[in-house]
């Protein structure tokens, strides 16, 4: 299994350190612009093959794609990312040529592989992926939802005070700061509903704080995140490396699922060794139906501004 992550920078590395570290891949391949970055990022992070003991190779590239050839999967995080006090869709203007280029480099080289789109605006551009590279809509996936999620157990957690691995729960809709959909009504902690633990009231503070769980952690490094992100994008790749058919929130194009088209928006899917599966949709209440289409009305907005 062959994985190519192009951007060797925040997140782009730690993913590449979270999938050798669950030592599943054979062969990770980092791509960067700037001169030597990525041969220095992947020598780094081979130094850490005997302490971590994992047996992935990992290879540094400054911007030949020949050395990705045959890639699986390849995961582009790409791009400039956001500082405190901006949003994801302010990134569009410099990332939109970037993710256009990248993706048709990757295709080139890999004519099979499966994309995973991490760089902002996501869902616009996991859109602008599609538009591209005309690829079948199982091969291109925008990673948001895998993260959101694990910010809202997080913060359920927190609210609950107990583990998050007692926690379940869901973010659909878009990865943007006002659109995401955390399912408070569907979380649960070991199958009891969290608002059997928490207020009402706790409950709407646990979504509001996780939708701007990004803009949180911008505001505190300077920059966006990188460690949960990197970590998120791994899950997903390893899902579709072992074929394990795990549900994950991530964005996909719509083709009349939950009201939606020619949109790409967060929602269940599973995952597989042919990428997206199936596209889970799942009874959302009127309320609900409601924040999802405002939700995908931004994401054309954005859309149209490409
Ligand atoms: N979808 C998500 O959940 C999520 C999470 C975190 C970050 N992000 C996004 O991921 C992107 C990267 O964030 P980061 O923190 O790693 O940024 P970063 O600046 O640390 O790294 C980006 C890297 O991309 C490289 N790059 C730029 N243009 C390139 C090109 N044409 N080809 C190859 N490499 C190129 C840069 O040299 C840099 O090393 C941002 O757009 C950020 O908003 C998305
Ligand atoms: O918040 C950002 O800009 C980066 C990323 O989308 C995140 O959610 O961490």
């Amino acid at each position: 299994m062959k994985v190519t992550v192009v951007g060797a920078g925040a997140v782009g590395a730690s993913c590449a350190e979270y999938i050798a570290m669950k030592n599943f891949a054979s062969e990770v391949v980092l791509v960067d612009i700037k001169e030597g970055y990525a041969e220095g990022k992947a020598m780094d992070l081979m130094q850490c093959a005997s302490l971590n003991g994992f047996d992935t190779k990992i290879t540094g590239s400054t911007s030949d794609y020949s050395k990705t050839a045959g890639s699986d999967i390849a995961v582009i995080t790409s791009g400039i990312p956001r500082k405190p006090g901006m949003t994801r869709e302010e990134l569009i203007g410099i990332n939109a040529g970037i993710v256009k280029s990248v993706s048709e480099s990757l295709l080139k080289e890999s004519p099979n592989v499966i994309i995973i789109v991490v760089s902002n605006p996501m869902d616009t551009m996991t859109y602008l992926v599609h538009k591209t590279t005309g690829l079948p809509m199982n091969r291109i996936i925008g990673m948001g939802g895998a993260l959101d999620s694990a910010r809202f157990r997080y913060r359920l957690s927190e609210a609950m005070d107990c583990p998050a691995s007692d926690v379940k729960g869901m973010v659909i809709a878009a990865h943007s700061d006002k659109g995401m959909l955390p399912l408070t009504r569907l979380a649960v902690r070991n199958g009891v509903p969290a608002s059997k633990f928490i207020s009402e009231d706790r409950l709407n503070q646990v979504a509001e704080d996780t939708k701007v769980g990004g803009a949180t952690l911008t505001g505190l490094l300077g920059t966006s995140a990188w460690y949960a992100p990197g970590a998120a994008v791994s899950t997903i790749v390893q899902a579709i490396a072992c074929d394990q058919k795990k549900m994950i929130p991530c964005s996909t194009m719509l083709s009349g699922q939950y009201g939606e088209s020619d949109i790409c928006m967060g929602v269940p899917v599973i995952l597989g060794r042919n990428g997206i599966e199936k596209i889970v949709e799942i009874d959302l209440n009127e309320a609900e139906k409601a924040k999802f289409a405002e939700s995908a009305e931004a994401v054309r907005k954005v859309n149209a501004t490409l």
